[in-house]
């Protein structure tokens, strides 16, 4: 999906919420654990539930991962229903990868040709050689990580390298690579106060905003100095959503978590 189709569906559907699909099974209902592929009947419940409400869904990887051969068939069975299904919703492979420039490409095939992903999350630490083979994935975009959400963040990305934050360093060396108008960047939600520093780097890239809801960030204080002009944001909210309950009604829970973030964001859309 193009960065202009995405921006159309968050015009239509007046949200530009992102479900998270990190998917326990300690934390879904127990009737799901009976079928054949409880992860996969998770989020198709859980798509079907809130596709109206939302342009993205965001697996992390790892929560397929830690299930096998069989959490991986889970994930090839989500992103191949949303893309038959619900092909105007746009999807990101949280799976931060990023490796020397061979294997790079692999990475790349793997969630953006194999998988079919829009888009793929990066670690930016080795640097542009392995960044842009997933840059050059034509209508594909790579989220490179700027300024995480988790207190860690402050061990290393905001620490001064060649005069300035090293999260700063980041964003404006990237904005250099080929293929760069392919980066989107993650920047945590509990990061709130960063952003107008960030907005006078990359103005109007696209920001994956991580940490509303179960880690405490403020969808408000985000949109005050987030939004761009081409709005430009894309919030998500993963155990925020998926587990508002644990019952036989936890789609349409999920519904209303979801719909209580879009309402919100139509309001801020509207102003
Ligand atoms: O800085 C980051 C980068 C990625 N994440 C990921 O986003 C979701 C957040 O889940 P919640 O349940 O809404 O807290 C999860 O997959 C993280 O690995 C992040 O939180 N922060």
């Amino acid at each position: 999906m193009t960065t202009q189709e995405l921006i159309a569906q968050i015009k239509k559907k007046k949200s530009f919420l992102c479900i998270g699909l990190d998917v326990d099974l300690n934390k879904i209902p127990q009737h799901l654990l009976k079928d054949e592929d409880p992860i996969f009947a998770f989020n198709k419940a859980i798509i079907d539930a809130t596709h109206h409400l939302c342009v993205a869904y965001k697996p992390n990887t790892a929560f397929y991962e830690a299930y096998g051969i069989k959490g991986w068939k889970s994930l090839e069975k989500t992103i191949q229903y949303l893309n038959k299904n619900y092909p105007e919703i746009y999807t990101i492979a949280d799976a931060k990868r990023g490796d020397i420039g061979n294997t790079s490409t692999m990475y790349a095939k793997a969630f953006l040709e194999d998988l079919a992903f829009d888009s793929v999350t990066v670690a930016p630490y080795m640097g542009k050689d392995s960044v842009e083979p997933f840059l050059a994935f034509k209508n594909k975009h790579t989220i490179m990580l700027a300024l995480t959400s988790n207190e860690g963040a402050f061990d290393f990305q905001t620490k001064e390298v060649n005069g300035r934050e090293l999260y700063k360093e980041v964003l404006e060396t990237s904005k250099g690579w080929k293929n760069s108008e392919n980066l989107m960047y993650v920047v945590g939600a509990t990061k709130a106060e960063y952003f107008t520093e960030i907005r006078k780097i990359v103005p109007n890239s696209f920001l994956l905003v991580p940490g509303v809801g179960a880690q405490g960030g403020n969808l408000q204080d985000v949109c005050k100095y987030g939004l761009s002009e081409n709005i430009g944001l894309l919030i998500n909210s993963s155990r925020g959503i998926i587990y508002a309950s644990k019952d036989e009604n936890f789609a349409q829970n999920a519904a209303l978590k979801a719909e209580e973030l879009q309402q919100e964001m139509a309001t801020i859309l509207a102003q």
